[in-house]
Order: C-alpha cells, then sequence, then structure tokens
C-alpha cells in the first residue's frame, strides 16, 4: 500500500476492545486491535490501519479504523449512516466499538472500514508533480463511480455534505473508488431545515453561500463538478479565500447569479449580488478555455452540473447517462498509471434492484455495449482479442476487497485470508471478515 503520508506523531497501539460488533452478522465480542500505520488524520480524528483478532490466530483486515471522540451527535450519525449503506462505491463499515484511550483517558468510538490505498486527492497531486495530466479515461472512470454512489445515497435522502477529492478513496490499481468520511453526512427530510455552513469551502454550492438551510442532496453535485474540474486542472476550480470570495470566483465562470436564484437560497440574504459579468464572452467560452482537454462531452457534463440552480443541475442518474461515459460502456479496458498493459476496468454496471428502479428507461443509455459475466468479469460480446490480457481484475469492486492477503507486520503467517497462525491455505474467497 502506497503511503497517505500524514506527519505523525500518533503511537500505534495494541490493545484488547470488549465490545466489538460486526457490522454485518450483529454479533458484539472481545477482540485484540493491533495498529501498524497512521493513514490519515482530519478535524475529527485520526485514522489507523489496524488488524483485528478474537483469538490470535485468526486475523482479519487490514482495515481502516477511524477514532473519534465518541458521544458527539455529529458522530453518532456517522456510525448510523454507514450502517444503513451498501453499495460497492461507498466505503464499507465491518466493524464498530468504542474504547478508551490510555493516552487521553478519553472514549473513542472507533469505525473499523474495508481500507483502499489512497485518496483521489494523493492522485491527483501524483499528476501534478510528474507535470502529467490525469488521463480523461481515469476522469470518466472515477467521476461515473461518484455519480453512481450519490444516485444511491441520494435515493436515500442522505447528502454526503462534504465532497472533496480527500474524501475518495482510490485505487488506482483496479480503478475502484469509494466516498468515505460520513461524519458530515445527514438524511435531510423535505421540511427540515439544515445548516448552511457545511462542506469544505472550495467545494460548497453557491446556495450553501449564501446561507441557505433548506437545500437539497444537489449540494453534493456541485461537489462533484468541483471534483471533476479538479481532475481536469490538478487544482481546485474555485479558490475563494473567503465565503463571500468564494462566491466570486463561481461567477468568475458562470457568470452572474439570477436574482430569483440569490431569492430562493435565502429571502434574508443582504450581501452582495455579484450582478457584474466578471468576464467578457459567454460562459460557454469560459468552460471551453477553463476546460480545455475535457472533450466536447467533458464540457457539456461539466456545464450541466456547475450550475447555480440546484433543479437545473443534473441529477445522479442523468450524469450516468451521459455521453462522457460512452467509453466506459465501449471499452473494457483502462491503464492503471504506471503499467505498461490494460487491466479490465470494474464492473461499473452490476446495479442492484434499487438501482435499476431508480435508472427505469435510463438503464437502455447506461448500459454497456458487452455482456458482463456473473462473477462480475466484464466479457466482450464480440470475440474480444483480449489473451494478453491475464489480469484477472474481475472486482465485484467490494469484494475481497479488505480481505486480509497481506499479513500484519511482525506475524509470521503465510498469504491467506483470514490470517492464521498455522495456516497453509491460500483460499481467500470468502470474506470471513465480519463472523
Ligand atoms: N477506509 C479508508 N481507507 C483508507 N484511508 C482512509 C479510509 N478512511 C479514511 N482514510 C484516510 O483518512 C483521512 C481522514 O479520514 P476522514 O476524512 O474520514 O476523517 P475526518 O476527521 O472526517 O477528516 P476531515 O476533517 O478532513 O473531513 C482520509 O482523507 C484518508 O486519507
Amino acid at each position: 500500500m502506497s503511503s497517505h503520508n500524514p506527519q505523525s506523531n500518533y503511537k500505534c497501539e495494541e490493545f484488547v476492545a470488549d465490545d466489538v460488533t460486526s457490522n454485518k452478522s450483529n454479533v458484539t465480542r472481545k477482540m485484540l486491535i493491533k495498529e501498524y500505520r497512521k493513514i490519515g488524520h482530519g478535524a475529527f480524528g485520526t485514522v489507523v490501519q489496524a488488524y483485528i483478532t478474537p483469538d490470535k490466530e485468526t486475523w482479519y483486515g487490514p482495515f481502516a479504523i477511524k477514532k473519534v471522540p465518541a458521544q458527539t451527535e455529529y458522530k453518532s450519525r456517522e456510525l448510523q449512516i454507514l450502517r444503513m449503506t451498501n453499495h460497492p462505491n461507498v466505503v464499507k463499515l465491518e466493524y464498530f466499538f468504542t474504547h478508551l484511550s490510555p493516552q487521553d483517558h478519553k472514549v473513542y468510538q472507533h469505525l473499523a472500514m474495508e481500507c483502499l490505498p489512497e485518496t483521489l486527492q494523493i492522485e491527483i497531486n501524483r499528476y501534478v508533480t510528474n507535470r502529467l495530466e490525469l488521463p480523461l479515461k481515469h476522469i470518466k472512470l472515477y467521476t461515473y463511480q461518484i455519480a453512481r454512489a450519490m444516485m444511491y445515497l441520494h435515493s436515500m435522502g442522505i447528502c454526503h455534505r462534504d465532497i472533496k477529492p480527500s474524501n475518495i478513496l482510490v485505487n488506482p490499481e483496479s480503478g475502484v473508488l469509494k466516498i468515505c468520511d460520513f461524519g458530515s453526512a445527514k438524511r435531510l427530510e423535505p421540511d427540515a431545515p439544515s445548516i448552511s455552513y457545511i462542506c469544505s469551502r472550495f467545494y460548497r454550492a453557491p446556495e450553501l453561500i449564501l446561507g441557505c438551510t433548506n437545500y437539497t442532496t444537489q449540494i453534493d453535485i456541485w461537489g462533484l463538478g468541483c471534483v471533476i474540474g479538479e481532475m481536469l486542472l490538478g487544482q481546485a476550480v474555485f479558490q475563494g479565500q473567503e465565503p463571500l470570495l468564494q462566491f466570486r470566483e463561481i461567477s468568475k465562470l458562470l457568470g452572474p447569479p439570477a436574482k430569483k436564484f440569490i431569492f430562493f437560497s435565502n429571502p434574508s440574504y443582504d450581501g452582495p449580488l455579484f450582478s457584474k459579468p466578471l468576464f467578457t464572452g459567454t460562459s460557454k467560452e469560459r468552460f471551453e478555455k477553463y476546460f480545455s482537454h475535457a472533450g466536447t462531452d467533458g464540457i457539456d457534463l461539466l456545464m450541466k452540473v456547475l450550475v447555480y440552480d440546484p433543479v437545473e443541475r443534473l441529477q445522479p442518474k442523468n450524469i450516468l447517462a451521459h455521453s462522457f461515459f460512452d467509453d466506459l460502456r465501449n471499452e473494457k479496458y483502462f491503464l492503471p498509471r504506471g503499467k505498461t498493459q490494460p487491466i479490465l476496468l470494474p464492473n461499473l454496471f452490476d446495479f442492484d434492484d434499487l438501482e435499476l428502479k431508480i435508472l427505469g428507461d435510463l438503464i437502455e443509455n447506461i448500459k454497456p455495449n458487452y455482456s458482463i459475466n456473473t462473477n462480475g468479469s466484464n466479457e466482450a460480446n464480440e470475440n474480444s482479442n483480449n489473451n494478453n490480457n491475464n489480469n484477472n481484475n474481475t472486482n465485484n469492486n467490494n469484494a475481497n476487497n479488505n480481505i486480509t492477503s497481506t499479513p500484519p507486520p511482525n506475524f509470521n503467517t503465510s498469504d491467506s485470508t483470514p490470517v492464521t497462525s498455522n495456516t497453509n491455505s491460500n483460499d481467500n474467497s470468502n470474506n470471513t471478515n465480519n463472523p
């Protein structure tokens, strides 16, 4: 796994937690937790990579364990939401428990999730550092999976409320992407107000900046537009140094907002109206200039996503059906970074009944031009000459993702799952993470 490279003075622990609950089976039992690497931190918590064992013989993991102070309303919501979700593009919760930290004697909630190697932020930065552009095919692949996750979450009323590249996990080797960090997420009720001071500044929808409290899940779609733009530019599209300057940055690209939009966002708004155009020419010309290598389809998609009026912003299902993703429907392969041989794309079309219901007739525009095996691998309808591709990237995205194929450091075990001290099995086909 490549490093998330946090500067860290965090001391990894080995400790026994009495009440470790499996999210899958609901069974609670005592487990030994062995942390061995800090992989991230944020405003609220620390994330460590760890293995878990009930008996010191069978090890489960690696997991990304997010530790946050327990008993805040904010954090119990994260657990609640993660427990409700089950989707290939949403990070999966495996175990959860609370534990008293010996370091500061505070109780922390621990969320043990499947662990992915990197964030989209790291992926973007790597290309920037190497003075390269993230290939358009990768941008399509990542965007599609974010939109698919949003279609699922939004159908349940769940708004993520903090979409940004560092809250999106990717495996650049397989192309799989999953949204993480549900610490700000909320199930929005139609008539219940929600705080507008949410979401990281560069990714805040314009209605949030104006102080809107009856926003919809479409604020996430704005965030998605910002993420697509960032993948194209290698840097955040709108970089205002304070909230109103953030709005100014947006209006430099989109043009002035309609007065109606300002009023509907916040009837008592009394700040600047940004009514003066900050550029000459049309906004289309501006989009074409900003995102010159996005292609006609990419620019068309961005112009339908980065839209002031949330009602006009594309819905996730219409994003999935957009022609920008036709490459993914027509071809089965992509070229991971640093590889010379293409590998199979993740299975992007294994929709469940809920997704099929949401998609309705749109499925005709979305489904691929090749058939998909039941094991999740993609197979062309036509006789494809894929004999140079023996990479079995079958990937029903989350299948086997957090199964232990690498034993924990200092554990003298062979390559098996779960890791057992006396194992001789190489069969990791069963996900035994949740006994
Ligand atoms: N499942 C995971 N697999 C791998 N890395 C992860 C995982 N979950 C979180 N991380 C890493 O930890 C970082 C922080 O996680 P997260 O965003 O959930 O915490 P946070 O305290 O809410 O952060 P922030 O304040 O930045 O929103 C992520 O950016 C990522 O680098």
